[in-house]
C-alpha cells in the first residue's frame, strides 16, 4: 500500500513497484472513476467531497479484500478512521516529499480537484494536517525529494525484502 499527499509520487512509483514484484497494480483512484463512470473531478462537482470519501472507504476495503498485489491509496484515504484501522497489519509504505518538490509535480492542479485554487498553499496545509495520519499507518517511511520514481521503487522493493 503506498500513502502520501498529491504529488508524491504513489501511483506512478505503485506503478513501477509493481513491475518489479511482479505483480499487479491497482489504484483506487482509478477503481472510483471505474465504477462511478467519470473522473474524481467530476464526482467532487456533482456529488461533493464527502460522498467522494464514502467512495474511497469502499475502495479501498474492497481492494484489500480481494487484492494482492500492489495499491496506490489517493492521499486524502487515511483521513478515515477506519481505513486506517484496516491498513494495520498491511505493508503501508508513506512516499514522503517537501512543497517544493510536491508543488512542481501537481502543477497547477489539472484533475487533483482540491488543488484547484492555490494549490501552494492547499498542500501546505493538507501535508501538515496529513502527515501524522500518514506516520501512523506507516511501516516505512521514503522520502522521495529530488528522486527519480525507478530508485524510488528500487528502494522499497530492498525494504520489503524480508
Ligand atoms: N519522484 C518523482 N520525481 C519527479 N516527478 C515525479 C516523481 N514521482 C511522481 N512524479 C510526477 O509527479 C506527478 C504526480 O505523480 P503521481 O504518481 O500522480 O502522484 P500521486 O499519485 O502521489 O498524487 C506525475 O506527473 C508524475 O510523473
Ligand atoms: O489528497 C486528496 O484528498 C486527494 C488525492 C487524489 O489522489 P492522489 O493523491 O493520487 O493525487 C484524489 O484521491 C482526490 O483528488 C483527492
Ligand atoms: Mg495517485
Amino acid at each position: 500500500m503506498l500513502v502520501g499527499v498529491m504529488g508524491a509520487g504513489k501511483t506512478t512509483v505503485g506503478e513501477l513497484l509493481a513491475e518489479r514484484l511482479g505483480t499487479a497494480f491497482r489504484d483506487t483512484d482509478a477503481d472510483i472513476e471505474a465504477d462511478a463512470g467519470k473522473p474524481i473531478s467530476e464526482i467532487f462537482i456533482d456529488e461533493g467531497e464527502a460522498h467522494f470519501r464514502t467512495l474511497e472507504e469502499a475502495a479501498v476495503k474492497s481492494a484489500l479484500a480481494s487484492f494482492g498485489g500492489v495499491l496506490a491509496l489517493g492521499g486524502g484515504a487515511v483521513l478515515s478512521e477506519r481505513t486506517r484501522a484496516v491498513l494495520a497489519g498491511h505493508s503501508v509504505v508513506f512516499l514522503s516529499v517537501g512543497l517544493s518538490d510536491a508543488v512542481s509535480r501537481v502543477g497547477l492542479g489539472a484533475g487533483r480537484p482540491l488543488l484547484a485554487i492555490n494549490p501552494r498553499a492547499t498542500l501546505k496545509h493538507l501535508m501538515d494536517q496529513r502527515r501524522p495520519l500518514y506516520e501512523e499507518v506507516a511501516t516505512f517511511t521514503v522520502a522521495t525529494d529530488g528522486r527519480d520514481p525507478v530508485e524510488i521503487a528500487d528502494e522499497i522493493v530492498t525494504l520489503l525484502k524480508p
